[in-house]
């Protein structure tokens, strides 16, 4: 069914793209210095432009290398004002991977040998994601036509730059400092060597194999575009992550263990507020010769002025943990996560003698407690919306004491979040100036995995720190 990965590197090795892709993994000191960097980042620009002319996309946004110490890589960003509700980009349909199982698979005319090998041969059905990864490695091939091959070459991540930990080897997921998560990538790829084990082959040392530089484009970049659809669909997966809009003014915590239910995440600053959102447009939306097909668009929320990012929420209004982004999408927001949590093992005698909400009022004073409250200080939101709570009903009043049991209760938890802590085998303050300035830039633009991951575990020590703080003052009621 799947040709074996030296057929494919063969493949890969007699196109001009694959050239380009090889040479930028065996390369990379080269492909550092200033100028080499310069002039990749003007093949890529020339590619999106092109490659979007040749599919029919209708945009003004530009591509642009975003900044910051935890620079985003590309993304897309206006070169006008647009309105609200006005359409950003529309990208044919027919120009995406799209996997309907009511309609069917959609893609642009080509073999395509191991997709279509993959969702014909076998006896288990593999999953959409799976199979959209089969197709970016037919693309990266050029077994998916001119376009895709392009595309994959020009466009996506190169394998040794990708940041999820599924990509990593297992010294790199030391890195981390958490192993929950390095545990789940290992799986991960402990399923992709059962499903593919001739796709599995690392490029090199430290470098992941094709199949998982695929399947984490896919987890990273794919979308689900209707009731029981999904779709790759280019130019849109160059949009950048920022927090959901809230529909209104987020929740406190309280309500008890599990508060985070109810949680509204934080209220970030405007610019980390996503400003588009994509969708599936319906049939003759679009102008022109263009209007016959369907389309997917990407439409301003709000808005936008020229030369503003253009990005959108990945996770949407209830957010993710930093265990989720990080696992799937390579980041951690920087700053803190109000739907973040601390894991902690809640036994059944903690959740019956949970924190109490009015004494963690008294303990943290006003101004924390309102800071908790109102996501000011997301890293204290999510920390107390990981710990069981419960709202005595009599407000924060001075004097007013915890019960034994609850004590107790956050002895234990105190005892789990340090454990979680001394694990960590750098201190925070370590890490932090490992990404602090212009030397965290730099290392984010160096070594993309190597800043992903001191960025996770710096906020994951933060929110620990936070948790642990709360839960000795509690404990020493
Ligand atoms: C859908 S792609 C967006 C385009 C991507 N930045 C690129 O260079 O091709 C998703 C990836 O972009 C990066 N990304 C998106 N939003 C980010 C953010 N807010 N902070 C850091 N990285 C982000 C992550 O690497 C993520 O896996």
């Amino acid at each position: 069914m799947l040709q074996s990965l030296q057929g494919l590197k063969n493949r890969l090795g007699s196109s001009p793209h694959g050239r380009a892709q090889r040479r930028r993994l065996v390369c990379r000191a080269a492909a550092q210095a200033a100028d080499s960097v310069t002039d990749e980042l003007l093949a890529v620009l020339e590619a999106y432009t092109s490659l979007a002319d040749a599919a029919r996309v209708e945009t003004s946004l530009e591509l642009r290398r975003t900044g910051g110490a935890l620079g985003a890589g590309l993304g897309l960003a206006t070169t006008r004002p647009h309105a609200k509700n006005e359409v950003l980009m529309r990208v044919p349909r027919s120009a995406a991977i799209v996997l309907d199982y009511d309609r069917g698979l959609s893609m642009p005319p080509a073999r395509w040998p191991r997709l279509r090998g993959g969702v014909s041969s076998s006896t288990d059905p593999l999953p959409w994601d799976i199979l959209i990864a089969l197709a970016l490695v037919d693309g990266l091939a050029g077994d998916g036509g001119e376009f895709w091959s392009r595309y994959c070459d020009a466009l996506l991540p190169a394998p040794e730059r990708l940041t999820l930990p599924m990509c990593w080897e297992p010294q790199r997921l030391a890195h981390l400092q958490h192993r929950d998560i390095a545990a789940a990538a290992e799986a991960q790829q402990d399923r992709l060597m059962g499903l593919f084990p001739e796709l599995m082959e690392p490029l090199a040392p430290d470098v992941p194999s094709w199949i998982q530089w695929a399947f984490a484009c896919v987890r990273s970049r794919a979308f689900r575009a209707g009731p029981d659809a999904f779709a790759f669909v280019p130019f849109l997966d160059l949009a950048n992550h920022a927090d959901a809009p809230q529909a209104g003014p987020p929740p406190g915590p309280g309500g008890g263990a599990g508060a985070g239910a109810q949680a509204g995440p934080s209220v970030p600053p405007a610019n980390h507020v996503a400003n588009a959102d994509f969708r599936a447009s319906p049939p003759s939306s679009g102008s022109g010769e263009a209007a016959a097909g369907e389309y997917f668009e990407l439409y301003a929320l709000r808005d936008i002025e020229p030369g503003e990012e253009v990005t959108i929420s990945y996770a949407g209004p209830k957010g993710y943990t930093n265990q989720r982004f990080m696992a799937q999408y390579g980041f951690v927001p920087v700053g803190g996560n109000a739907a973040d949590r601390v894991q902690l093992e809640l036994a059944p005698e903690l959740q019956a003698a949970p924190l109490d909400l009015a004494v963690l009022q008294a303990l943290l004073g006003d101004g924390l407690f309102l800071a908790a409250l109102n996501g000011s200080d997301p890293y204290l939101n999510a920390a107390l919306r990981s710990l069981p709570l419960a709202d005595g009903g009599s407000g924060g009043e001075e004097g007013r004491t915890a019960s034994a049991a609850s004590v107790r209760t956050a002895q234990a938890l105190l005892e789990q979040v340090e454990a979680q802590i001394a694990a960590g085998t750098t201190t925070l303050e370590a890490d932090e100036a490992l990404m602090g300035g212009p030397q965290g830039a730099a290392l984010a633009a160096a070594d993309p995995r190597q800043a992903a991951a001191v960025s996770y575990r710096i906020e994951r020590k933060r929110l620990l720190g936070k948790a642990a703080a709360v839960l000795r003052a509690y404990a020493r009621q």
